[in-house]
């Protein structure tokens, strides 16, 4: 069997995926006609043309604008119903999806609004394709604090359907530190805790996740080979970070996939996942990365193999159901 088949072929599990950075193009072009929307675009094509970064915060401009055609309930059930039919073509099996909801409470629109589509495409997923899926409501960190702990109540009639907190957005001059209370009430009620770390920022704001929020998980952490230190307390620790290849390569954190640090780390026995991050925007979903570090860093099967196992290990699922997919990917 080919590289690209094992990869379709095995169960995969997807931790770092930005449900607002799942809208297609298509699906961007639909809703602003549907709402009456203007964009700043003629057709579908030019949406596409521009989608070309230098850096996060000029992906994060359009990505908050083009969250903009988002209104109704039926629209976030299609934007969740359209990603989870995508796990279901690139076989994974179970997802923990961040959700923006300042992004959408900003705009007016309601937990109520967001939520009842997030779930009802959730429930239908689960039924229609046996895929289960996690919430991780996430926190803008260019937004105050304050605010923050304004959305965490916001959120309170919906805890039990959010497994973890985290923390995206503009990550230079926002470290960990400015969200530290926050972080601590949500660990107290029992959320699972990750934040973005050290994807453009550098390895002390990783430590300030690891130590100051207390994080499970670290999404991207790609520059934790900048510290020692820190290389062998991930490794210690084992704790996981979800990498995104495509993303680090169209926000120039690397100018070429061959650079990517993805394998050294895998290597030096960190507990590394392979993630879309925002799929639409950076032109590809989860196989895709996984056939992009192929083609540039020319990986095995072992290694394929043993990066889904990783998506098994650093998830939220049950240490049983866990065990089962992590024996079906070494026998897929
Ligand atoms: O890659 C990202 N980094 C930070 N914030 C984000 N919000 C969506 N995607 C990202
Ligand atoms: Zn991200």
């Amino acid at each position: 069997m080919s590289l690209s088949s094992i990869i379709n072929n095995i169960p995969k599990a997807e931790l770092h995926l930005h449900i607002e950075g799942s809208l297609t193009p298509e699906l961007m072009w639909r809703l602003a006609k549907k709402h009456s929307v203007t964009l700043p675009y003629a057709n579908v094509e030019e949406i596409e043309a521009a989608y070309n970064f230098e850096d996060l915060q000029s992906f994060l401009d359009l990505y908050y604008a083009g969250a903009g055609v988002l209104r109704d309930e039926e629209d976030f059930f299609t934007l969740m119903w359209e990603y989870l039919s995508r796990c279901f073509d690139d076989n994974i099996v179970h997802t923990e999806i961040m959700f923006d909801p300042q992004t959408h409470t900003e705009r007016g629109i309601s937990f109520d609004v967001f939520m009842a589509g997030f779930l009802r495409a959730m429930t239908k997923a689960k039924e229609e394709y046996g895929i289960s899926s996690y919430l991780i409501m996430s926190f803008l960190r260019h937004l105050s604090e304050d605010d923050a702990f304004k959305t965490l109540e916001e959120a309170k009639p919906y805890y039990e359907h959010i497994t973890a907190v985290g923390l995206d957005s503009s990550e230079l001059g926002h470290p960990p530190s400015k969200f530290e209370r926050v972080f601590k009430h949500a660990k107290s009620l029992g959320f699972k805790i990750v934040a973005h770390a050290g994807e453009e920022g550098p390895a002390s704001y990783i430590w300030e996740a690891i130590e100051l929020l207390d994080v499970d998980r670290i999404d991207h952490g790609v520059r934790c080979q900048e510290d020692d230190a820190l290389m062998a307390h991930l490794k210690e620790k084992q704790i996981p970070l979800t990498v995104c290849p495509l993303s680090n390569l169209k926000l120039c954190v690397i100018d070429d996939m061959k650079e990517h640090n993805i394998i050294e780390l895998l290597n030096a026995g960190l507990l590394v996942t392979v993630n879309s991050d925002d799929p639409t925007y950076f032109g590809g979903f989860l196989n895709d990365n996984f056939n992009a570090l192929h083609q540039s860093l020319n990986l095995d099967e072992h290694t394929v193999r043993t990066l889904a196992a990783n998506s098994f290990k650093a998830s939220f699922l049950p240490e049983n159901v866990k065990a089962d997919f992590i024996d079906k990917v070494f026998n897929a």
